[in-house]
């Protein structure tokens, strides 16, 4: 099994490097783990109260039971993956059964802070785009997807995301083995990590 991480800021894209890599393999030999699936569970708070917490700060993630679920898969077991609504701003009622695969790929804004996390993987990859591009992505994102508007994606941008930005997940770069700069669609480097994923199956 190869366990991936991939960091970096929100819009940085992830998901879409994540894509581009297993739009190439084989379905029964790839899943993908998403760190958002594992903003904790906070049904015992009213819409208002969702809506002002910090989602930026590693304290919103529910880092025990990433480590238990990729316990699980290292173990050949499967579990079954949360699944979030950035709308409603919790989880759904909804799981997914993940089955251990020979590539499992990790994606988050947070993924390198936790050590006993940066352990687990094999390798390690950060996304990297300039603030500006990040922004303009997450608005037309957030506005197009997740039920946001200007200002909501704004004064977030503001109070929450840049200091965060900053103070937690661009430090983890130094934790990368490999950094894909992607204010352009950088098909080389994606096709760098296809490469390097084939040689280590
Ligand atoms: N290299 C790129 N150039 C232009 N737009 C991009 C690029 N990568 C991603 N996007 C777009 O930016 C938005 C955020 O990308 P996404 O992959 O969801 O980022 P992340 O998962 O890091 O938040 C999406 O709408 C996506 O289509
Ligand atoms: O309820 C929520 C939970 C999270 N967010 C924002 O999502 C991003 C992380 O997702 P990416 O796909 O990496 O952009 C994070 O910056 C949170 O601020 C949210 O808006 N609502």
């Amino acid at each position: 099994m190869l366990i991936i991480g991939i960091a970096g800021g929100t819009g940085s894209g992830k998901t879409t490097v994540v894509n581009q890599i297993i739009e190439q393999l084989p379905v029964d030999e790839v899943c993908v783990i998403s760190q958002d699936s594992y903003y904790k569970d906070t049904s015992h708070l009213s819409y208002e109260e969702r809506v002002a917490i910090n989602f930026d700060h590693p304290i919103s993630i529910d880092f025990d039971l990433l480590v238990e679920h990729l316990k699980l898969l290292k173990e050949g077991k499967s579990f079954e993956q949360p699944s979030y609504s950035f709308v409603e701003h919790n989880r759904t009622k909804e799981t997914t059964t993940t089955h251990p695969k020979k590539v499992v790929i990790v994606e988050g804004i947070l993924i390198l802070t936790h050590p006993d996390i940066r352990e687990m993987f094999d390798l390690t990859v950060y996304v990297h785009a300039d603030s500006d591009e990040r922004l303009i992505r997450r608005l037309k994102r957030d506005i197009a997807e997740r039920g946001r508007d200007l200002d909501e994606v704004l004064s977030r941008y503001q109070t929450t995301l840049k200091p965060m930005h900053q103070q937690f997940i661009e430090p983890t770069k130094e934790f990368a083995d490999i950094i894909i700069p992607t204010n352009r669609y950088n098909t080389v480097a994606v096709d760098v990590l296809r490469t390097i994923i084939a040689n280590r199956l």
